[in-house]
């Protein structure tokens, strides 16, 4: 186990680079499942807990993968088993996404319910309802769902009651082999869905209208592995431009894509930061006092839900009071009693939190609830007066890659420290102190 320890107070300014997408990289390793022919190269793509995971899931069904220096190979010509394990989908909600792949090609899987996890129930409904639109016959009972195709899956109009991201995929991925065609209405259209379309058409499907409400999958009879480059991470990205903001920096977010980040950029901006577009990147400049905003989640193109935390954080420190409305999970403000022991002023009332900004925080000691509650915190703490210690750092591996090195190499003071377990909260304090260790890279632990 271990914790980040943050000293608040530096100025961050410099260039960090931007991994691969999480959310882009993990659907694409399930749909290299549909590859009968050939290999899949996939590259950049990041070392996270949540990629290992689901290259497990993969060699748990007998594909061969390998990983090197940010690029994954796939071989699924052999499919050995249809049963994604529980001990793998227990950890991460998307390897549920290998369930649209294994029962378009193989006609059949069983797949562990992935269940609630802190931020909402997160029903799977939307992803059933269109296999089962598709000719598919889906059976629950013991924690497990079958789904079973007589024959090959047909192409059917699917419409989504709500524009979720998994379902959007789950239902492309099965499309793709399907005997003629699927239409998907009010479609998810977040950028990871076009990059994971463009992979699926290298790898010989045919898919249409990607990043718009409605998507045309024309079925085809096999596919084969391919080369991709994953598109680069919008959230991570999002989370360098604010701690660009929170400590009154200046960041060159290189690789980040600009379109990608249109909510995150408007309300910087009105809140007085400069956000300037560049080439290969955003800079973003903070050197003004900044202006409470109203946030309000929603899908993109709207505010991503993935970056609300970070934004309280940053509201946390700004002139006047703020609204941040979550309409995409129903738990979504775990973060705000952690953010109260930093001396927080924030009220929670239904899907909507008001943030008093404008007073100092204090450093504490607290705990990552979700990924980017972890990110979150770790914000405030660069900001807070005193030291922060964030636990629960196995959230924050799940999705950002060298956080500490990458903020530390902006001028943060950061590190992380390893502590024993288990303890009572008491002795776990001075494990703390005692294993002290400088910033150094924290290899994942299957590299
Ligand atoms: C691996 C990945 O890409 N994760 C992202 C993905 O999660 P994920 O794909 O799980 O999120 P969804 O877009 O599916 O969920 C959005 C909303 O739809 C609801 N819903 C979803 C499916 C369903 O069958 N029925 C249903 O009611 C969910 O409970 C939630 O309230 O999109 C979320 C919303 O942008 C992001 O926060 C996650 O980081
Ligand atoms: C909620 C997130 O991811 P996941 O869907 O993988 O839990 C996230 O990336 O913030």
């Amino acid at each position: 186990m271990s914790k980040f320890i943050v000293r608040g107070g530096n100025v961050l300014a410099g260039n960090v680079k931007v991994s691969g997408a999480k959310n882009s990289v993990l659907p694409i390793i399930a749909a290299s499942l549909l590859g009968e022919e050939g290999v899949s190269v996939i590259r950049d793509a990041p070392p996270l807990d949540d990629v290992m995971t689901i290259n497990k899931v993969l060699e748990s069904l007998g594909a061969a993968v390998t990983y090197d220096r940010e690029v994954i190979t796939v071989d699924a010509r052999q499919i050995a088993s249809c049963e994604a394990p529980y001990e793998w989908v227990r950890k991460m909600r998307a390897s549920f996404l290998v369930m649209g792949p294994l029962l378009t090609r193989m006609g059949f899987t069983r797949i562990s319910l992935p269940g609630g996890c802190a931020i909402g129930t997160r029903p799977i409904d939307q992803h059933l309802k269109g296999f089962e639109a598709m000719g598919a016959e889906i059976t629950l009972g013991h924690g497990f769902i079958e789904a079973k195709a007589n024959g090959r899956l047909r192409g059917a109009k699917i419409y989504l009651d709500v524009a979720s991201v998994g379902a959007t995929e789950n239902i492309m991925m099965a499309a793709t082999l399907a005997e003629g065609t699927t239409i998907i209405e009010n479609a998810a259209k977040e950028p990871e869905i076009v990059d994971l379309a463009n992979y699926l058409n290298s790898m010989g499907a045919v898919v249409r209208g990607a990043g718009t409400g409605m998507i045309r999958i024309e079925g085809v009879e096999r596919l084969h592995g391919c080369e991709h480059t994953v598109i680069p991470d919008r959230i991570e990205a999002g989370t360098f431009m604010v701690a660009a903001a929170i400590t009154g920096g200046n960041i060159f977010v290189e690789g980040a894509i600009a379109d990608h980040l249109g909510p995150v950029i408007s309300k910087l901006e009105e809140m007085g930061v400069t956000v300037e577009a560049q080439e290969n990147g955003v800079r973003v400049i903070a050197d003004k006092p900044l202006k409470a905003v109203d946030v309000k989640t929603l899908p993109y193109p709207g505010f991503p839900t993935d970056m609300q935390s970070q934004m309280m954080a940053l509201l946390l420190v700004s002139e006047g009071a703020s609204v941040i409305t979550e309409t995409v999970f129903e738990n979504r403000f775990m973060h705000v009693d952690q953010f109260r022991l930093m001396s927080a002023d924030i009220k929670v009332e239904g899907r909507s939190a008001i943030v008093s900004g404008g007073s100092k925080l204090s450093g504490a000691k607290v705990c990552a609830t979700d990924l980017r509650a972890g990110a979150a915190l770790i914000l405030a703490g660069l900001t807070a007066e005193g030291t922060t210690e964030v636990s629960g750092t196995h959230h924050i591996d799940r999705g950002y890659v060298d956080l500490a090195e990458k903020l530390s190499g902006l001028g943060a003071d950061i590190w992380r420290i390893s502590v024993e377990e288990p303890a009572p909260e008491t002795e776990k304090v001075s494990a703390s102190v005692k294993e002290e260790i400088p910033v150094l890279k924290i290899q994942p632990s299957w590299a």
